[in-house]
């Protein structure tokens, strides 16, 4: 693999938190330049003159070849952009960006509220015209930061000549894309899998052990395939990286901010409400927050099961307690395990 010939960054991250000023070193790390927008002034600052950015990345010396600016035109004609900020924050920051032909790589993980919609369609109408892609997987910020092994889907609505442009310009030898041209099914699987890791952080919350988690990842990825399908997704980009590799990821380690959070609510046992508390003293976002009503809207609309989803939306609003979410759970009817078709009228 070599880098492109050109002068001047070939790539724009647009998002200095954790995950986008960590794909910003990941590709600085060969010495290419990478221009990274961040929304905070003392953020560009720090990156531009010690290469660090203490808020949302703390410990990690940056490659100098990363600059960073607070002027989104300053990206808007590089031919490859990385939109990185939260899932709600997409379209309108792709919107004033307004990219001028580039191939736009999605890398939030979440579902709009309000429309229901997910970050591709989001892309799709915020700059129409742009060449899509999905970039998803079981990616935690620090560890991609240092270098260590990580691999992704990098699902391209460009089919194979888009995967041709993108491959050599985000592979590095310790991070991986793979192939994929099911944009539908990598949204889903990134958005999905937050929430459920908010259930499983509460299962470790209330000390429920191991045996309960396990049926929680196996049961929220049923959850996840069959609103995948409905949707359009190719049943093996949820079985892969984007799918079940990042359900596995989040729901295993408190490094997770989803699980965490589920964590701390878990720690309210028998108590209703406590979540707007926890999230109002969070800097960094949980995703999983914002898409649980999302998913549970949608469950309803298109009668789909999806109790864990929906229990965690009801946790989240304060509608359900920690134990009583569990307890509602391990008492639905019993039921076959697998058969998809029947699985999805409940
Ligand atoms: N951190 C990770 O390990 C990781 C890995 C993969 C994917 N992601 C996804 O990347 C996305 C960004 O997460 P993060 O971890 O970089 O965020 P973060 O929690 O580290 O930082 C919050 C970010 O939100 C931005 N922000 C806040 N208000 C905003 C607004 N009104 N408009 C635009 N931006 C705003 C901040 O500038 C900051 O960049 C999320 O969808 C997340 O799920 C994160
Ligand atoms: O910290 P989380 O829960 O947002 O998870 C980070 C990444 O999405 C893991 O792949």
């Amino acid at each position: 693999m070599s880098a492109p010939l050109a002068f001047g960054p070939q790539v724009g991250v647009v998002g200095g938190g954790a995950w986008g000023t960590a794909l910003a070193q990941m590709l600085a790390s060969d010495g290419r330049e990478v221009l990274l927008w961040a929304r905070e002034a003392d953020v560009v600052a720090a990156i531009n003159r010690e290469h660090r950015n203490p808020q949302f990345l703390p410990g990690t010396s940056l490659h100098p070849s990363i600059r960073a600016t607070e002027s989104l035109a300053d990206l808007a004609a590089l031919p490859v952009l990385l939109m990185v900020t939260p899932a709600q924050h997409l379209g309108s920051v792709l919107g004033a960006l307004a990219p001028q032909g580039s191939d736009i790589v999605l890398c939030a993980k979440g579902i709009e509220q309000g429309t229901g919609r997910l970050m591709s369609e989001v892309a799709a109408a915020a700059a129409p015209g742009a060449a899509l892609a999905v970039l998803s997987g079981p990616t935690f910020a620090h560890e991609v930061a240092d270098g260590l092994p990580t691999a992704v889907t990098l699902a391209c609505a460009g089919g194979a000549a888009q995967w041709a442009r993108l491959a050599p310009v985000i592979a590095r030898p310790a991070f991986r894309p793979y192939y994929s041209a099911d944009v539908i099914g990598a949204s889903i699987g990134g958005a999905v899998k937050n929430v459920l890791a908010i259930a499983c952080g509460v299962v470790e919350g209330l000390a429920l052990g191991a045996n309960a988690r396990a049926a929680l990842i196996s049961r929220g990825f049923a959850e996840m395939q069959r609103l995948g399908l409905v949707m359009g997704a190719e049943a093996e980009t949820l079985a892969g990286l984007s799918g079940l590799g990042d359900l596995v990821l989040t729901c295993s380690s408190p490094d997770s901010r989803n699980f965490a959070l589920g964590m701390a609510l878990g720690a309210n046992g028998d108590h209703t409400g406590g979540a707007a508390a926890l999230l109002a003293e969070r800097s960094t976002v949980a995703e999983g927050a914002f898409t649980a009503p999302v998913l549970a809207s949608l469950a309803t609309q298109r009668g789909i099961a999806m109790p864990i989803a929906q229990g965690v939306a009801a946790l989240l609003d304060g509608t359900l307690s920690p134990r009583a979410l569990v307890a509602q759970l391990l008492a639905r009817p019993l039921r076959p395990e697998a058969a998809l078709p029947e699985a999805m009228l409940g």
